[in-house]
């Protein structure tokens, strides 16, 4: 009697438990029937246990992703095993709303989801869905991720015109160099320098020279192709790998880059700072051993270019050396 008692007991807490546990527990029947829906489920669905009991989950939750979830349940009655589905998987499985203060950004809540396959005397006939509402730790950890893709992303560019700065560029380059050379596909190298800086720097002021900087790099990155990829490569020099171009096309290139920079001009306060650049091409070829002797190639021809007056695009030849 003492014991029939004590059984009943623990009935009732578990029973309490389970319908105020912070966790969502809903207990389904092979045909997918609802048997159990707990407190959680229902103060973030607004459906009561009562109302629920017996209905279908897939016709009274439409929206729920109900192919791949059969799926899943399947290969729990199948496997005889419990399954794990993360919300780095599916964020959610349930589309309850988040109403979280400190997560108050994310619109939904977040969910990791157990199915728990229940044992019956005569095997397994239902299945247990757990929900975990972690809307916290995904929050936190897309937080984490997108701060960290920021700062790979600032680690990357140069401050003043948003290009690739020097270290990335040249990474960018080498692997550019790796997939050419590999597959004996044509690219053009160009590294372009800003005629005479110093003296611009010298009559307008640093600040102004900086603004120079930034508009050789607007016109630059204008004149790109998406597949292209260009980078400040020091102080006023900048460099590009042109992607699927020969050296012919790629002086097509720079010419177009070159005629337009020596028309065009900056205005720095109520000054209009006119400037020119030289440009040096160096068109990949079998038989170039190195990503260093590529870019070398292409500083030769803009060397060449200055020493021929600037202003001028040169395309790298071995008669350089
Ligand atoms: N404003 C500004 N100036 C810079 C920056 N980085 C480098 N410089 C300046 O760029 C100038 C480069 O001068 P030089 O290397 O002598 O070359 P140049 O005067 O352009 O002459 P050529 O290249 O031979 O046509 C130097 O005066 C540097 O101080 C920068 O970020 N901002």
């Amino acid at each position: 009697m003492e014991n029939d008692q004590s059984a009943m007991n623990e009935l009732h807490w578990l029973i309490d438990m389970v319908q105020t546990i912070d966790v969502g527990l809903v207990v389904l029947d092979r045909n997918n029937d609802i048997q159990l829906w707990n407190g959680f489920m229902e103060n973030h669905s607004g459906v009561s246990p009562n109302s629920i009991k017996g209905k279908n989950l897939f016709e009274t939750f439409p929206k729920l992703p109900a192919d791949w979830l059969k799926q899943k349940m399947q290969s729990v009655y199948l496997l005889k095993n419990r399954t794990f589905i993360s919300w780095e998987q599916r964020p959610y499985v349930f589309e309850f709303k988040n109403y979280r203060p400190i997560t108050g950004r994310a619109d939904f809540m977040y969910q990791n989801i157990t199915l728990l396959p229940l044992a019956s005397l005569t095997g397994i006939h239902h299945i247990c869905i757990i929900v975990y509402d972690v809307t916290d730790i995904a929050v936190n950890k897309l937080q984490l991720k997108g701060a960290n893709e920021q700062l790979e992303l600032l680690s990357q560019t140069d401050g003043l015109t948003q290009l690739h700065n020097r270290r990335h560029w040249q990474e960018c380059m080498e692997h550019e160099f790796e997939r050419f050379n590999r597959y004996a596909d044509i690219a053009s190298l160009v590294m372009i320098d800003i005629d005479n800086f110093k003296q611009i720097n010298d009559k307008y002021g640093h600040p102004a020279g900086d603004k120079v900087i930034q508009h050789i790099a607007h016109l630059l990155k204008n004149a790109l192709r998406e597949t292209d990829c260009a980078g400040r490569y020091g102080g006023e020099e900048f460099s590009a790998v042109l992607a699927k171009t020969n050296a012919t096309d790629a002086l097509q290139f720079t010419e177009r880059l070159r005629t337009q920079i020596e028309a065009s001009e900056v205005s720095y306060k109520d000054q209009k700072i006119k400037v020119t650049v030289s440009l040096g091409i160096n068109a990949l070829h079998s038989g170039m051993g190195s990503s260093s002797s590529w870019l070398s190639g292409a500083d030769k021809a803009l060397y060449q270019a200055k020493q021929m007056g600037r202003n001028k695009s040169v395309i790298y030849t071995d008669e350089q050396e």
